[in-house]
């Protein structure tokens, strides 16, 4: 789904204490970022909220797909992710497999699905938490060795056979939808489907729907229509209801405290939230930071500036984490009050831009375990993707520093804070350090976490139209690690 993902306005106010500092930072743009597409889980208010949950049950070929396809396309809203029953049939064994060669398996009986992985799952969506779905093939009635991870939507639409077979799986349902089509229109659709896309015959497929699909249907499925809210005879076809339908859904979305019309944050970016740190400007950190912002500056010299700004960085985010009173006895015999971190330090790393400071925190922090996340954008639709965790088993009881290169719009940031919030990690016990980031970047985290302490050695005003910072310091990754031609090339 394509969105707007910047409007320019108004001005915003400029940063900077330092008036060298100034000199290169502040750009004299008259614009405010709008950000399109606020970060799941949270209301117009901020509060984290459930997803709504629709559900969609009905026949075979009834047309559940296609009704859910065009909720999601008249509710327009960024993040919605669509769960099919079918990803829930369960792993056959030889002799089973052999049984669904012949026609002879019955895959619309409840017991072919998982029904507790796909409660469980359903379940962890609705909270907002990190799934791994199973994908499955009809053509070998087996799941395949990928998973496809969903993370945290707004709208779940939920759509299967046997949707509403569970008391538990109806109850994770705030809207239940059944579609109804007569027999034989279904039955033609399914006949079309799995000879063309599922790779059977045509008497085969007759016999298993005469056998096992249409039996299954008059047991199970037809008499679940009573449990639905909305019955829609026709599908998609049938507009009047799908009108309804849709309406009904927006006033759920709604009566959630999200926002249909906006979407979007409204970040003024009148002033800096208090979670937000930036290191004090000195004439050093800004000479590094011209080496480091500077297109002409060699992959060595690149290098050696950013660590040095990261030691300095590491050193001041330090500061943030808590620490007790101590006493201890000096060499006289004496004894002398002094502090001691209270908690055990972590440093996460997003992968790939956050690893250089992954490195210079563990050169800082003697035996200071360290995890990784990698998040990367989707270069089509601007969103952070998540793919892969690695954290120490005990980093629900520390103080974690999150470590990446630069805060632009944040979204990766809140994606990462998010995962650390599953694994248990307080929000306030989370410190996000950062060598360079956006004020829009920083508005953006600490609306999402308002109690994560967010350090930053240099803060820049604006975003490109491709939200890269300006003036910024170009691609980090690519500059630290000279996977990118720096000369010729303007910095984004
Ligand atoms: N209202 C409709 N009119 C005509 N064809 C439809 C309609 N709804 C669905 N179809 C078609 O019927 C087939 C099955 O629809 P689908 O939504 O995949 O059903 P289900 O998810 O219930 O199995 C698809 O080829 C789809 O394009
Ligand atoms: N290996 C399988 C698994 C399932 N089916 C049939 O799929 C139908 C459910 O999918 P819909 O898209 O139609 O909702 C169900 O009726 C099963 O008979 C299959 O043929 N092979």
């Amino acid at each position: 789904m394509s969105r707007t993902r910047v409007r320019t306005v108004s001005l915003c106010s400029t940063a900077g204490s330092d008036e060298d500092e100034k000199a290169i930072a502040a750009k004299p743009a008259k614009r405010t970022v709008f950000m399109a597409g606020r970060p799941p889980w949270y209301d117009v208010a901020g509060k984290q909220q459930e997803a709504l949950v629709i559900g969609i049950c009905g026949g075979s070929a009834s047309g559940k797909t296609t009704v859910a396809h065009q909720i999601i396309q008249e509710l327009g809203v960024s993040w919605v992710c669509l769960l099919s029953m079918d990803s829930f049939y369960k792993v056959l064994n030889p002799e089973e497999k052999a049984q669904a060669a012949r026609n002879e398996f019955n895959f619309d009986h409840p017991n072919a699905f998982d029904v507790d992985l796909l409660i469980d799952t359903l379940g962890r969506l609705k909270e907002g938490k990190k799934v791994n779905v199973p994908v499955y093939d009809f053509t070998t009635h087996s799941r395949l060795p990928d998973e496809v991870v969903m993370y945290g939507a707004n709208v779940i639409i939920f759509e299967g056979i046997l949707a509403f077979c569970a008391a538990e799986l109806r109850e994770l349902l705030d809207v239940k939808v059944f579609v109804k089509e007569d027999d034989d229109v279904r039955l033609a659709r399914r006949l079309v489907r799995d000879t063309k896309e599922r790779g059977r015959d045509l008497e085969g497929a007759i016999k298993q729907y005469t056998t096992f699909v249409y039996p299954a249907f008059k047991q199970f499925i037809e008499p679940a229509a009573r449990f639905a809210d909305v019955v829609i005879p026709g599908g998609v076809s049938n507009s009047v209801g799908m009108d309804m339908l849709i309406g009904y859904v927006k006033k759920g979305y709604q009566a959630r405290g999200f926002d249909l019309k906006q979407d979007i944050i409204d970040l003024r970016l009148t002033q800096m939230p208090k979670s937000f740190h930036q290191m004090p400007s000195s004439r050093q950190l800004v000479s590094l930071m011209t080496s480091m912002r500077d297109r002409d500056t060699d992959l060595d010299r690149f290098v050696f500036a950013s660590e040095r700004v990261m030691k300095l960085l590491i050193e001041f985010a330090l500061s943030f984490v808590p620490y007790d009173s101590v006493q201890v006895t000096m060499s006289d015999g004496s004894s002398v009050t002094g502090k001691r971190v209270t908690k055990q330090l972590v440093g996460v790393a997003i992968v790939r831009a956050g690893l250089p400071l992954e490195k210079v925190l563990r050169d800082m922090v003697r035996d200071i375990a360290v995890g990784q996340l990698l998040i990367q954008t989707n270069p089509s639709s601007g969103q952070p993707e998540f793919f892969h965790q690695s954290l120490p088993k005990q980093i629900h009881k520390s103080t974690v520093l999150l470590l990446d290169a630069s805060i632009a719009t944040g979204q990766a940031a809140i994606m990462a804070i998010r995962v650390l919030l599953d694994h248990g990690v307080a929000e306030e016990n989370i410190v996000l350090v950062t060598l360079l980031a956006s004020k829009m970047g920083v508005c953006s985290v600490a609306y999402a976490y308002p109690k994560v302490t967010i350090v930053a050695a240099n803060l820049d005003t604006d975003l490109d139209d491709d939200l890269h910072i300006l003036p910024g310091f170009g691609n980090f990754g690519d500059r630290f690690y000279g996977t990118t031609a720096i000369k010729g090339t303007s910095p984004k």
